[in-house]
């Protein structure tokens, strides 16, 4: 499934009959199989273009194609991971994995597809138990599951693991991505944290500046696991820390020019 993010702006309405605009002509493309990330700071507009991708909102100017026809609404084939895991309190681990596909009526071999990704999310043994008795970390997998029991073909997720703690968060990031090298989806990864863009995705898209742009995409084509201390991970970081405080400087700037 191919994404083209045609010259997309984003504006929404602010106080009076004001608009404020937070997304400005962005455009990129999204191949099968990537695993793109979005990386920017805090409120830039990154959870907004990933709504956009999911169909849970409209661009103001330009297009989302996927597969050249236009994005309307939601759709199976995208599913998305929320920051919070949001499961229904009342039904069990499994239930929760598979409701998502009861609702659709999409029930072909659904135990039996349930049972492998609670078996590979490592749940088996919270398979019969309630949302209240998960760790934080235990309910984000039960999302992941939830997410990708329908074998959807792009998988869209926002800031799933910056609630969990950073040994949860070091497993769970390596689950992804084995999880996405086996399933072969396309993921794209909302987050505000460098050292989790560079050990997950093979594309860095870096938005930055009011209303946001992009500011640089990087293409990382480095072996997974990704090792900090490797000399080209080092250098990577480097390269985007300086990117943002260069954009960062242009912002002080602007504000001070104000
Ligand atoms: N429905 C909305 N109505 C009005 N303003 C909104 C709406 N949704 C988001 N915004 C504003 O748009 C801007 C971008 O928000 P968004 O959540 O996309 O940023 P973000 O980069 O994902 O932030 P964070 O990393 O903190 O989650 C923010 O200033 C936010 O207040």
């Amino acid at each position: 499934m191919k994404i083209d993010i045609e010259k997309i702006c984003k504006s929404y309405d602010g106080p009076g009959k004001t608009q404020r605009q937070v997304i400005k002509d962005i455009s990129f493309s999204i191949n099968p199989g990537d695993f793109v990330i979005i990386l920017g700071e805090s409120g830039c507009g990154k959870t907004t273009l990933l709504n956009m991708l999911a169909g849970l909102e409209n661009p103001t100017c330009g297009r989302i194609l996927v597969d050249g026809s236009p994005i309307a609404g939601i759709h199976p084939s995208r599913s998305i991971l929320f920051q919070q895991p949001a499961l229904i309190p009342w039904l069990s681990v499994k239930e929760n994995v598979a409701y998502g596909c009861k609702i659709r009526k999409d029930t072909q071999d659904l135990e039996y597809r349930v049972n492998q990704f609670i078996e590979i999310m490592g749940l088996t043994g919270a398979a019969d138990a309630k949302p209240s008795q998960l760790s934080l970390g235990m309910a984000q997998r039960v999302c992941l599951a939830r997410a990708l029991v329908g074998h959807p073909q792009v998988l869209l997720l926002d800031e799933p693991f910056a609630s969990l703690d950073t040994f949860t968060q070091a497993h769970i990031q390596e689950e992804l991505v084995n999880l996405w090298m086996s399933e072969s989806f396309t993921a794209v990864f909302v987050t505000h944290d460098i050292d989790e863009a560079i050990r997950l995705g093979n594309k860095i898209v870096v938005l930055a500046g009011s209303p946001a742009g992009i500011s640089d995409i990087f293409d990382i084509d480095l072996p997974y696991p990704r090792n900090q201390h490797d000399p080209g991970i080092k250098a990577l970081r480097t390269d985007i820390l300086n990117r943002f405080k260069i954009a960062y400087s242009v912002k002080r700037r602007l504000a001070d020019e104000i």
